[in-house]
């Protein structure tokens, strides 16, 4: 079931369109990431989802229409920090633990266990200007979630963070997931955008694609790629091509293909047959990065 439903959302500032006609659903324990170059419309749509700037089209949350209460069951973790710098790293948990009506008897029982999740229980006396940067996120992530939301939304959670804290992070992510939370996360972090069950890619306020990473390679190049080196890279590009190939040549011959186990041995064969020696031929892994370069046009 849909946990989130995002339908014909559009938001205007002025003459200015940011979300076009944005539609996606995160289901019930997903992990879905919301990807897509600066300005693309994702920290809008965000904020659209949390009710403070007004749309058009409609948010569903579990089946209808977004309002107040449903808000309250889900967590969000913003750009910029939401951090009171002058309070503790304790003190904010408790602020955002009131803010979001969590029961008074409950707060210092979850006040402990988002210490530990986040591994900050050493440094609860701290005041939050006296935080690293890694700190402060590791104190977002743990606000966003004092009140067990249903949904979590994180927008762009681990920008600015190094990479060994980021693998952290989404350990702490995977294990959320595990746990049952639905999860939706901007990233600009192609390695990171692998680790969810579904990707939405975003440009100008509109839906490239959507998909599992795997389809959305696929999708990119309309196939799966072969890597080949040959006695004669530009006559094999030629023979293959008159055969009904796709083929790209940019110092490195590409063969497009719908299935490359099946696909490999033919071609091997085929060169071969015009006397060219084919030296290697593999199936060429496509990041994501390639992907999304070739369906934003970068
Ligand atoms: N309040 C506003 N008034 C006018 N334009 C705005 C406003 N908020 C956002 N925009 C514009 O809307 C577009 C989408 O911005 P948004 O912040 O949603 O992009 P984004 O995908 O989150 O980018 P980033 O990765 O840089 O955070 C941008 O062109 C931005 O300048």
């Amino acid at each position: 079931m849909a946990k989130l439903a995002v339908k014909n959302l559009t938001i205007r500032f002025g003459e200015f369109v940011a979300v076009n006609n944005l539609s996606f659903e995160v289901k019930e324990g997903e992990i879905v990431g919301l990807l897509g170059p600066n300005g693309a419309g994702k920290t809008t749509t965000i904020r659209a989802i949390f009710g403070v700037i007004p749309y058009e089209g409609s948010i569903e949350f579990g089946g209808r229409q977004i309002d107040v209460s449903d808000r309250r069951k889900i967590g969000w973790m913003p750009q910029n920090s939401p951090l009171y710098l002058n309070l503790t790293v304790e003190e904010n948990l408790r602020f955002f633990a009131s803010i979001y009506g969590v029961e008074r008897s409950k707060v210092e029982e979850r006040v402990n266990e988002l210490l530990k999740l986040v591994e900050l229980e050493k440094f609860r006396k701290r005041l939050v200007k006296n935080l690293s940067g890694g700190m402060k996120q590791r104190l977002m992530l743990a606000c966003s979630m004092v009140h067990d939301p249903e949904l979590l939304v994180l927008d762009e959670p681990t920008a600015g963070v190094d990479p060994p804290l980021r693998r952290t992070f989404w350990e702490h992510f995977s294990r959320l997931n595990e746990e049952g939370k639905t999860i939706l996360v901007t990233t600009h972090y192609m390695d990171e955008a692998e680790n969810c069950q579904r990707l939405i890619l975003m440009r100008n306020g509109t839906k490239i694609v959507e998909g599992k990473p795997d389809e959305i390679k696929r999708a990119a190049l309309g196939g799966e790629v072969i890597e080949l080196r040959t006695s004669n890279d530009v006559k094999s590009a030629k023979i293959l091509e008159d055969m009904g190939y796709r083929v790209e040549l940019n110092g490195v011959l590409h063969v497009i293909v719908d299935d490359a186990a099946i696909s490999v041995p033919a071609v091997i064969e085929e060169l071969k047959r015009e006397g060219i020696a084919v030296f290697r031929a593999e199936t060429k892994k496509l990041t994501l990065e390639d992907a999304f370069m070739r369906l934003i046009g970068g």
